[in-house]
């Protein structure tokens, strides 16, 4: 590595620029990727994710140009867990690809679609502030349980693009150990899944609280697709297909509404914190 001088900008560093931001604290490297040249690997994900040995991260985004699926998106976002892993989707995820392209000129504040591996999402933001997503379709499908440290958890399995187990439960969520992945139904959930633990105070609600374990990241302080989950179930457990709610997650607060069409949109903040560009440690073959 070359002499550091504060400020300098000639550091030869000979892997790709990255940004580092997150949603909730839900937090992302992103590899804005507009020409399509990057080439991701599980491996590398799981370099650059390491938060000892990397730069640490609930997983990796590459902004990438739109695939040729007859979408005419511009953009895709290439989403990938901390251990390498793909996902379909991830909400807070697709706030802070939004804000990516607008703070980088990429887009224009206002309404723009990109593509996921769960098909085209549209998110409206402007310059600054909040951003909101339209999530897709909200699917609740039949119970199945968790397991924390031999306690069990009745749950409503949820597909928001992705897989979700959402558990409405009575159990102070401060006292759940989600160090360790919860036991699960591997028929039910044959690719994994991510399982929400879901408070939701007595009578009709206009706020639940929530803790995650995300398949392929472990427990994150916020999960937006899980949210959505989450709030969908709330909704029914009140007897309501759509409504609005809030959901308190450790790393802040966002706000689902489900539509009567079974869509939902997810609002919530999108931060980016930082850019720089990655050494060749966390680009094996880079240079
Ligand atoms: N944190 C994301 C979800 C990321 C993907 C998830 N871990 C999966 O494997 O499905 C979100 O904000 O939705």
């Amino acid at each position: 590595m070359p002499a550091y001088e504060a400020g300098s900008e000639d550091l030869e560093f000979t892997g790709p620029a990255f940004l580092k931001g997150h949603g909730t604290e839900n937090d992302f490297v992103l590899l804005p990727d507009r020409d399509g040249r990057i080439e991701l690997t599980a491996e590398r994900v799981r370099a650059i994710c390491d938060r000892r040995a990397g730069i640490g991260a609930d997983g990796v985004i590459r902004v990438a140009p739109g695939r040729n699926t007859g979408t005419g998106a511009e953009f895709f976002m290439d989403y990938w867990n901390a251990d390498g892993s793909l996902a379909e989707m991830c909400g807070n995820g697709s706030r802070v690809f939004a804000r990516f392209l607008v703070a980088a000129g990429w887009a224009a504040p206002g309404t723009l679609t990109f593509d996921t591996r769960a098909g085209l999402r549209t998110a409206w933001l402007g310059e600054q502030g909040p951003v909101r997503v339209d999530m897709g379709p909200v699917t609740l499908g039949g119970a199945s349980t968790a397991a924390v440290a031999g306690r069990r958890f009745e749950g409503t399995a949820v597909d928001v693009g992705n897989p979700h187990l959402a558990c409405l439960t009575d159990v102070p969520l401060a006292e759940l150990d989600l160090s360790t992945a919860p036991d699960f139904d591997a028929t039910v959930f044959p690719s994994g899944v991510n399982v929400e633990f879901v408070h939701r105070p007595a009578g009709p609600v206009a706020e639940i609280a929530m803790r995650v374990h995300e398949r392929g990241s472990g427990e994150t302080r916020s999960c937006g697709t899980g949210t959505v989950a989450a709030a969908a179930v709330a909704l029914a457990a009140d007897g309501r297909r759509a409504g609005t709610l809030g959901v308190r997650v450790p790393g802040g607060r966002v706000v689902v509404t489900v539509a009567d069409d079974g869509t939902a949109t997810l609002e919530g903040p999108a931060v980016l914190v930082a850019v720089g560009r990655l050494d060749a440690t966390l680009w094996p073959d880079a240079g």
